[in-house]
């Protein structure tokens, strides 16, 4: 246990959970537990837990996100589809975050941003009925200014940028990717939007992204868990929101890329 915890308005680290529940269903067994890696993680300086509810249940089950709810002392943010089905589930469960993400069932992991533009009426209607139960809506999108501006129409306070492309580019097409998040949080922001990032960060990637000041929040699990597997829980998410707020502040806590 550790007296520091790093917050306040600098960069807030959301820890997702999932591969936690990942490795408990390999299986079958009842640990790890996620609720256990929730807490250690709030203890441990996490702002938010994030979990992601699968239509294919394939890690996070409906029971992890009822048991969950109640025992957090900072923020829920679940993450699921567009579906009448996990709109209804999350209204059920009240969660103070909803990001609405995309779904293919035969992904390995999110592959891209929910296109906002495409399904306007779907996110429509279910923003409409998860701020109706006092619910925060984010919507993970690409950084791409015409899905910005509709998810500034739509009403949504929040978006979280998708950086699976940043995080799998290299070379001339890393800095590219860099570039689009940078520009595309700076013009969120503009929109009146609360601007999030996540997907594929790491302890070394991270560093570029949460040095950007139009991010307020970065959502990160497969790293913090995979990490975990040789620090242990509570150190590897100390280390990450040492790295992201060190990052914030200028300084590299953590590997150069
Ligand atoms: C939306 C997002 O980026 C995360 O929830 C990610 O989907 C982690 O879960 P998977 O590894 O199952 O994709
Ligand atoms: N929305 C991103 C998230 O919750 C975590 O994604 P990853 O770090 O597991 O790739």
């Amino acid at each position: 246990m550790s007296f520091l915890h790093p917050s306040g308005p600098v960069i807030d680290l959301g820890v997702n959970i999932d591969h936690v529940a990942t490795l408990r269903n390999a299986r079958g067994t009842t640990y790890p537990d996620p609720l256990r890696a929730a807490l250690i993680a709030e203890q441990a300086g996490a702002d938010v837990i994030t979990l992601h509810l699968r239509e294919d249940r394939r890690h996070i089950k409906d029971a992890d996100v009822v048991n969950l709810r109640p025992q957090l002392m900072t923020r829920m943010n679940l993450e699921a589809a567009v579906t009448q089905e996990m709109i209804d589930f999350a209204c059920k469960i009240g969660p103070q975050d909803v990001c609405l993400v995309p779904e293919r069932r035969e992904e390995v992991t999110t592959e891209g941003g929910l296109d906002v533009v495409r399904y306007y009426k779907q996110v429509e209607a279910a923003i409409r009925q998860l701020q109706g139960e006092g619910i925060r809506v984010s919507l993970f999108i690409d950084a791409d200014e015409q899905q910005i501006a509709a998810a500034a129409e739509l009403g949504a306070p929040v978006i979280e940028l998708h950086t699976g492309r940043y995080a799998e580019a290299e070379g001339a097409d890393l800095a590219h990717e860099l570039e689009r998040i940078r520009a595309g949080a700076r013009f969120g922001v503009s929109r009146g939007l609360k601007v999030n990032a996540g997907h594929g960060l790491h302890y070394t990637n991270v560093q570029a992204i949460a040095a950007l000041e139009d991010i307020g929040e970065l959502n990160i699990g497969h790293a913090i868990v995979a990490h975990a597997v040789f620090a242990g829980f509570e150190n590897a998410v100390r280390e990450m929101k040492a790295i992201m707020v060190a990052a914030r502040l200028g300084v590299t806590l953590g590997r150069r890329a």
